[in-house]
């Protein structure tokens, strides 16, 4: 049989992509055998359509629907030129927007070539802009401490440093983003700052407005006060400048709908403790603790600070609980045992809320070398004895609902006379 046969039906023509419409070539036919072909044009809703699937980097919303689309050119032959505006002019992620933009456009039917400009947006743009993500209001608001958020915040305290409390909290965080959950960590140790390092977030914040843009990585955005001193300059703060640092990381920072956020608090019992009391009411206390006697000692008086502040303290790990040995797997108890379980009991009796350990972390080589190259180990190794015991805290951490029972109000009731 021919195809195309007098009497016979011909091969249909091929089926329309998405967003793209059938036209009739006039230089096709012109050029052509005197058959009328069929070409793909490209329509500028569809390469609209197809921006709005690209989000920008750090606010993590359509770029469309930021105002940063400028406009959309569609040239003969299909060749499409767009211009895209920058919230700021050293945007640190005019590589990344200019690719996604690249690589969407180029998916629409038709499309022969991409050419991305980039501009800047004018001071009016970025106010508005900045004012669309979060509102008008003057105050700024702390948004995990609004009635209803959603988002559960715990503060990771110590009573020593060195016990591994960063380490938990960047590993928690890789863990739980790793598990699907939108995750921000604010790196609260103003004076012992090592998140960034940690985790791997090498990336300068953006502003836009008043407003600062956290980078972020393996899937957390984080912010530090070390993002913002010049190399590896100490931070000489007092009390009052801390709670302000706080507070900006808090309220000026974009974090967008995070599900949870952990606050790396500095070791001790110091002012940002009492600053996130004041802060975020409802954030729950984690314990970082050692199995050593002295060092639960010190960190259930860490911990018994939230009795003071009316938080509540969700739970202990116990980190460093023996080293398996490298020959025969036996398991040396470096730092003592039961300080964990210690720190709970303890606590359970101070609160008078149960408070569990919530796992015990060996000492593992992996995880102090992920935290130098800035791959947390539940990412790297997530079945070594480490990176399970972290994962398996992060399950129970992050698989808790938020509910507003039983959370503290951060308000003490008035004697009533
Ligand atoms: N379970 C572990 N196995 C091996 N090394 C660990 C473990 N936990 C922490 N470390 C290492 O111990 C050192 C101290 O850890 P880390 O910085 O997390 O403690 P910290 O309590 O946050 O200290 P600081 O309060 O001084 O910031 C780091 O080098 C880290 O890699």
């Amino acid at each position: 049989m021919i195809p195309g046969a007098p009497g016979r039906p011909g091969p249909s023509p091929p089926a329309p992509r998405p967003g793209v419409t059938k036209a009739t070539a006039d230089a096709a036919l012109r050029g052509g055998i005197g058959r009328r072909t069929i070409v793909d044009m490209v329509t500028e809703d569809a390469v609209r359509d197809a921006l709005a699937t690209v989000n920008d980097p750090e606010i993590n919303k359509p770029i469309t629907d930021l105002g940063m689309v400028k406009s959309v050119e569609i040239g003969s032959g299909g060749a499409v030129a767009v211009t895209v505006y920058l919230t700021v002019s050293g945007c640190p992620m005019r590589e990344t927007i200019t690719q996604r933009v690249t690589d969407a456009v180029t998916g629409v039917g038709g499309v022969t070539g991409v050419e991305v400009t980039l501009d800047v947006m004018s001071d009016e743009q970025r106010r508005e802009l900045a004012a669309s993500l979060r509102g008008t209001t003057a105050e700024r608001e702390v948004p995990f401490a609004k009635p209803g958020s959603l988002t559960r915040v715990y503060a990771v305290a110590s009573g020593k440093g060195g016990v591994g409390k960063s380490s938990v909290t960047v590993n928690l965080a890789a863990a739980m983003a790793a598990d699907g959950l939108k995750v921000g960590v604010v790196d609260a140790d103003i004076y012992g700052h090592s998140v960034p390092r940690m985790l791997g977030a090498d990336g300068r914040p953006t502003q836009v407005e008043n407003m600062i843009m956290p980078p972020s990585a393996n899937g957390v955005k984080v912010i530090s006060i070390g993002m913002f001193t010049p190399g590896n300059a100490p931070v000489v703060w007092r009390g009052p400048m801390l709670h302000r640092a706080l507070q900006q990381f808090l309220a000026d920072v974009y974090w967008g709908d995070l599900d949870v956020l952990l606050l790396d608090l500095p070791p001790g019992t110091g002012d940002i403790a009492i600053s996130v009391a004041q802060l975020v009411p409802n954030a729950e206390i984690l314990v970082v603790t050692t199995p050593q006697q002295a060092a639960a000692e010190v960190a259930e008086r860490a911990g018994s600070i939230a009795v003071q502040t009316h938080q509540k303290i969700v739970g202990v790990v116990e980190n460093m609980s023996g080293l398996p040995c490298p020959h025969c797997d036996e398991m040396v108890d470096v730092f003592g045992t039961g300080g964990g379980q210690l720190v709970a009991d303890g606590l359970t009796k101070t609160t008078g809320a149960p408070v569990p350990v919530l796992g015990q972390i060996p000492i593992d080589v992996r995880l102090r070398e992920g935290g130098d190259d800035g791959r947390p180990v539940v990412l790297t190794d997530p079945g070594s004895p480490a990176g399970a015991a972290l994962r398996a805290i992060a399950g129970k951490l992050g698989g808790r609902q938020r509910g507003l029972s039983g959370m503290s109000l951060g308000i003490t009731p008035r004697n009533k006379f």
